[in-house]
């Protein structure tokens, strides 16, 4: 299977983001003829403030029925492309249940006939303070996610992360358990924090789980409150050794990368560190609390 990573400018303009959602894919498509496409995330809105981001939040459907205007386009492209559709993540209001006062950084996925295969909600939130002194508080206005999401597409296992996911190797680690192949990271990684640990992480998550990294993320500028931010760019796919075998080129495309399962299970059979992590004799969490 061919996939692609979509590589995405967006800003706070709902339908400038999907109109350039839309282009890219279908360009994607036409070129490449990939069986999954992958966007970056919160491709429906990044930046502007609290209010933009409401703004863009959609509540998601029941299984069956029809979603806001990012859920309906992302599926009707899946369907009209007849490809496996992973929206990177699209910013989520509260449903029944969750808390009113917070939005989610949620994943969809859809299958080639438009339906409805996967939902993951952003687990580790960006709470942190860039090294030029800028602060994120991502919890301040997205809840976390609390599953552990697979899925299947074309006989394949494809785990979902988002973004800042990428530092927690545990994460991974559980993924791969749940028997992933393929592990999907969109990101609207920090210039800052990109262009020291993006690609050592990103290679790294391949190594250690031997899985497939599909990796879209956001590139250029956007505005914060009117202030200017930078994203890293440098979509990429590795493969289950680290090999980078795709990467999308500076400003806004796609790249795609043909997933081997004949190389994952090499990989896997000659080096076994799934099994040497089952043998291990020493309980590493139980040690380190000094039990
Ligand atoms: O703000 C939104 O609407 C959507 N959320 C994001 O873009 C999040 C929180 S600001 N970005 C990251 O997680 C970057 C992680 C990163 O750059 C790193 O781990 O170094």
């Amino acid at each position: 299977m061919r996939v692609s990573v979509i590589q995405m400018n967006q800003g706070s303009e709902k339908q400038a983001n999907f109109d350039q959602a839309r282009r890219l894919i279908e360009a994607a498509v036409a070129a490449d003829r990939p069986g999954l496409v992958s966007l970056p995330e919160t491709w429906t809105n990044l930046g502007g403030g609290r209010e933009s981001r409401q703004a863009a939040a959609e509540v998601l459907p029941a299984p069956g029925d029809s979603g806001g205007p990012a859920y309906e386009l992302m599926r009707g492209l899946a369907r009209e492309h007849g490809i496996h559709l992973h929206g990177g993540s699209m910013i989520e209001a509260p449903g029944p249940g969750d808390d009113p006062e917070k939005l989610y950084n949620t994943t969809v996925v859809f299958d080639t006939e438009g339906h409805e295969i996967a939902r993951y909600r952003k687990i580790h939130m960006f709470d942190i303070v860039a090294p030029d002194g800028t602060g994120y508080r991502e919890s301040a206005l997205y809840g976390a996610g609390d599953r552990l999401v697979t899925f299947e597409a074309g006989g394949i296992t494809f785990g979902c992360t988002i973004c800042y996911d990428l530092r927690f190797g545990e994460h991974y680690v559980a993924l791969r358990r749940m028997g992933a192949e393929v592990i999907l990271v969109p990101s609207n990684f920090t210039l800052q924090t990109g262009k020291d640990h993006w690609e050592p992480l990103l290679k790294a998550r391949a190594i250690e789980t031997q899985c497939w990294i599909i990796a879209a993320a956001s590139t250029g500028q956007y505005l914060e409150r009117g202030q200017p931010r930078s994203v890293y760019g440098h979509s990429l796919v590795a493969d289950p050794w680290g090999h980078v075998v795709a990467r999308a080129s500076d400003g806004t495309g796609w790249a795609t990368a043909r997933i081997d399962p004949a190389l994952t299970a090499r990989v896997r059979r000659d080096m076994p560190v799934m099994e040497h992590r089952t043998a291990r004799r020493i309980d590493l969490d139980a040690a380190a609390r000094g039990a």
